[in-house]
C-alpha cells in the first residue's frame, strides 16, 4: 500500500481495482472480514502474518483496534504453535537468520538488513521457547511477535524493528529429523564468542539499538544478561574500531520484563487481599514452582519490593519458597545448585521437600507463582488449600502457552468460590460462577517491555539498570482507571498504547536520574510534555 501512497495516480491507473487506488474502501473492514472467514488460530496467525508483510497500515491499524481479540493470533498463546510449526508454515522470510556457520561475518550480514535506523531489536536462540523447550531456528516467530506488540503496543515505528534468530543448531530431535526443518541441522553449540561477536555487530551496524534477549535457556539468559547489561564492561569486539567497545542497551525479557510485570500485579494484588483479610500488606509468604529464568527474575523483582520497603534482603528472601523438578530448593538437598537458583534457595538444616503439595501444606503461602511450564500442576487440592488459608489467596499460573498454565481460570475460581486473585500469562476469557461474572488478568510481559523499550529509545539510554526496571512496575501497577482498581490487577489491553507511554515516560525519567539517558533534553522537562511528547510520536497507522 505504501506503493501506491508514492506512485501517482496515474501511473497505477489499471494496475489494482480503482477504488483501491483512488480508496474509499475500508482495507481494515476486508482484512477482519477475511482473518474471521479462518477457521483456526494457526490459520488466522498465517493470514496476519501474510499481511503484515504486504500490507503493514493496514495490519497495524486492524491490530491497535482489536488489540484484545488479535492479540491471541499474533502472540501467545498462537506464536507457540507457529514457532513450533514454522518449517511447515513458512512462506517468506521476516527476521534476521544468522547461523552458527556465519561466524566471523555476523557485522557483514546484518548490514544486508534494508532498513539503517534500529532503534529495537529482540534476539532468540530458540533453546527455550515458551514453555515448549528448543524449537531450534522456528524461535523466529517469538522475535517477530514481541516486535510486532513493540510496534502495536507502544507505537516504535515498524521500519526501527528488528527480530533476530541465532541459529546454533537443536537439541529437539523431531526438528532434526524433519526433512522440511530450515535450520541448522545440528546439535546445539554453546559458544560465548558467537554471542560476543553478534552482541558487537549490533553495536556497530546499528549503534541506537537496544537489545532484547528473548527466550534463551536460563543458564544462558542469565549469563548473558550479566555478561552485556552494564555499561561500565568491556568486551573483545574485533568489527569495532578501537578493537573493544562498551556493553550496555541489553535487557532480558523473560528475567527483567516478567520480573516487572509481576511485581505490579503484586502489588495490586496485595492491597485487594489486605482489604480482604486486614492484615498488613507486606505479610507474605510466596511459594513458586519453576526457579527458571522468569520463576526467579521475577523473585528477585519482589525481593526488591521488600527490601525498598524497610526490610533487609535476607528478611526480604526468608519469605521465599522455590520449588523445581527436584522439589523445595534448598542449599543442602544434595544438588550442585546454579547461582540464580542459590540467590533464593532455603538455608540448610530446614525441612526438604519433595513435591509443591507438601510445600504450599508446610509454608500455607498467601502467594502461589506458577513459572515451571508444566500445564495443570495446581492441582484442586492445592488451590482448595490455598482457599483454606486466606480469604483471598493470590494464584498466579504464569507459564505459556495456555495448555501450560498451572490451573485454568475457570477452576480457580470455582476451588475457591469466586475469591482467588488470579493472572495468568495467556489470556482466559471471563468466567461466571454463583450468579456472578469474574474478569481475568494476563499477567504477561508484553504489559512491559514495550513501555520499557519505547522509554530507552525516547532516553537513548545506555543501560538499562533496576531503577528502570522498578520504576517500570510502579508505572504500571499505577496505571489502574477507576473502572479496574477494585477488581482487576492490570489495565485493560485495549489501553496499551496510552499505558506504554506512561511506563516509557517514567522509564526514561528514571534513566535520566541515574545517569543512563544519553538523550539531555529530557532532564529539564516535565512528566507531563514528555509524556505528551510521547505519545505524538507514536506510529499511528492510516491506511489508504
Ligand atoms: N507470563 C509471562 O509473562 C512469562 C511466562 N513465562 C513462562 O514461564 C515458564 C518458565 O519459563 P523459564 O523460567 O524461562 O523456563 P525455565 O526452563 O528456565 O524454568 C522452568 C523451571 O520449572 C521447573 N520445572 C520443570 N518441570 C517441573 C516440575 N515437573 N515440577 C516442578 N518444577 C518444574 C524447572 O526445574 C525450572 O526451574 C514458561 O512456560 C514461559 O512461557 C516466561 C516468561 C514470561
Ligand atoms: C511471555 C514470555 O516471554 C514467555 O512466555 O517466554
Ligand atoms: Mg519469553
Amino acid at each position: 500500500m505504501a506503493s501506491i501512497k508514492q506512485a501517482t495516480v496515474a501511473q497505477l491507473r489499471g494496475m489494482a481495482p480503482a477504488s483501491v487506488i483512488h480508496g474509499g474502501v475500508d482495507s481494515v473492514q476486508r482484512a477482519l472480514a477475511q482473518l474471521n472467514s479462518k477457521d483456526t488460530p494457526i490459520e488466522k496467525y498465517i493470514y496476519l502474518s501474510q499481511l503484515r508483510g504486504t500490507a503493514k497500515d493496514t495490519f497495524y491499524r486492524l491490530l491497535i483496534d482489536n488489540i484484545i481479540d488479535i492479540c491471541p493470533y499474533v502472540y501467545t498463546p498462537t506464536v507457540g504453535a507457529a514457532c513450533q510449526l514454522y518449517s511447515t508454515i513458512y512462506r517468506k522470510p521476516d527476521a534476521l537468520y544468522l547461523s552458527y556457520n556465519d561466524r566471523g561475518n555476523l557485522a557483514e550480514i546484518m548490514s544486508n538488513w534494508p532498513q539503517h535506523g534500529i532503534r529495537i531489536a529482540v534476539v532468540s536462540d530458540g533453546s527455550r521457547i515458551l514453555g515448549l523447550g528448543d524449537l531450534g531456528i522456528g524461535g523466529c516467530q517469538i522475535a517477530v511477535g514481541k516486535l510486532t506488540l513493540y510496534v502495536g503496543g507502544a507505537g516504535i515505528k515498524p521500519d526501527s524493528t528488528l527480530p533476530i534468530i541465532l541459529d546454533m543448531g537443536t537439541n529437539n530431535e523431531t526438528l532434526l529429523n524433519d526433512p522440511l526443518y530450515l535450520g541448522l541441522r545440528m546439535k546445539r553449540v554453546y559458544d560465548d564468542a558467537f554471542l560476543d561477536e553478534f552482541y558487537a555487530a549490533v553495536r556497530t551496524t546499528f549503534p541506537d539499538c537496544l537489545i532484547q534477549f528473548e527466550d534463551f535457556s536460563s543458564e544462558s539468559a542469565f549469563k548473558y544478561l550479566d555478561r552485556y547489561r552494564h555499561k561500565e564492561s568491556l568486551i573483545q569486539a574485533p568489527s569495532a574500531p578501537s578493537g573493544q567497545l562498551h556493553t550496555g542497551k541489553c535487557f532480558n525479557d523473560d528475567i527483567q520484563g516478567t520480573g516487572a510485570v509481576i511485581l505490579a500485579g503484586f502489588i495490586n494484588a496485595v492491597k485487594l487481599a489486605s482489604a480482604a483479610s486486614g492484615r498488613p500488606i507486606l505479610d507474605q509468604r510466596i511459594v513458586f514452582l519453576g526457579a527458571g529464568s522468569a520463576g526467579v527474575g521475577v523473585a528477585m523483582q519482589l525481593v526488591e519490593f521488600f527490601t525498598r520497603n524497610g526490610f533487609t534482603e535476607e528478611e526480604a528472601k526468608q519469605k521465599f519458597y522455590l520449588v523445581d523438578s527436584k522439589g523445595l530448593v534448598t542449599d543442602d538437598r544434595g544438588d550442585n545448585l546454579p547461582a540464580h537458583k542459590r540467590a533464593l534457595s532455603r538455608k540448610a538444616g530446614g525441612p526438604q521437600f519433595k513435591t509443591l503439595e507438601e510445600v504450599v501444606e508446610h509454608v500455607r503461602p498467601s502467594a502461589l507463582i506458577g513459572l515451571s511450564t508444566v500445564g495443570g500442576a495446581f492441582s484442586e487440592k492445592i488451590v482448595r488449600m490455598m482457599g483454606s488459608f486466606k480469604a483471598r489467596p493470590i494464584i498466579f499460573p504464569l507459564s505459556n502457552p495456555s495448555h501450560l498454565s498451572e490451573c485454568t481460570f475457570e477452576d480457580a475460581i470455582k476451588w475457591t468460590n469466586g475469591r482467588v486473585i488470579f493472572a495468568s500469562g495467556s489470556p482466559f476469557k471471563a468466567v461466571e460462577h454463583g450468579g456472578s461474572t469474574y474478569e481475568s488478568n494476563q499477567g504477561n510481559n508484553f504489559l512491559s517491555f514495550p513501555g520499557i523499550g519505547l522509554g530507552c529509545i525516547v532516553a537513548k539510554a545506555n543501560e538499562v539498570n533496576d531503577d528502570m526496571v522498578y520504576e517500570s512496575a510502579l508505572a504500571l501497577a499505577d496505571s489502574l482507571d477507576d473502572s479496574e482498581i477494585n477488581t482487576l490487577l492490570y489495565p485493560r489491553l485495549h489501553r496499551i498504547r496510552d499505558i506504554s507511554a506512561t511506563i516509557a515516560a517514567r522509564v526514561a525519567k528514571a534513566a535520566v536520574r541515574t545517569g543512563a539517558a544519553e538523550n539531555s533534553k529530557l532532564g529539564g522537562m516535565a512528566d507531563t510534555d514528555l509524556l505528551a511528547y510521547i505519545k505524538s510520536k507514536q506510529y499511528d497507522p492510516t491506511p489508504c
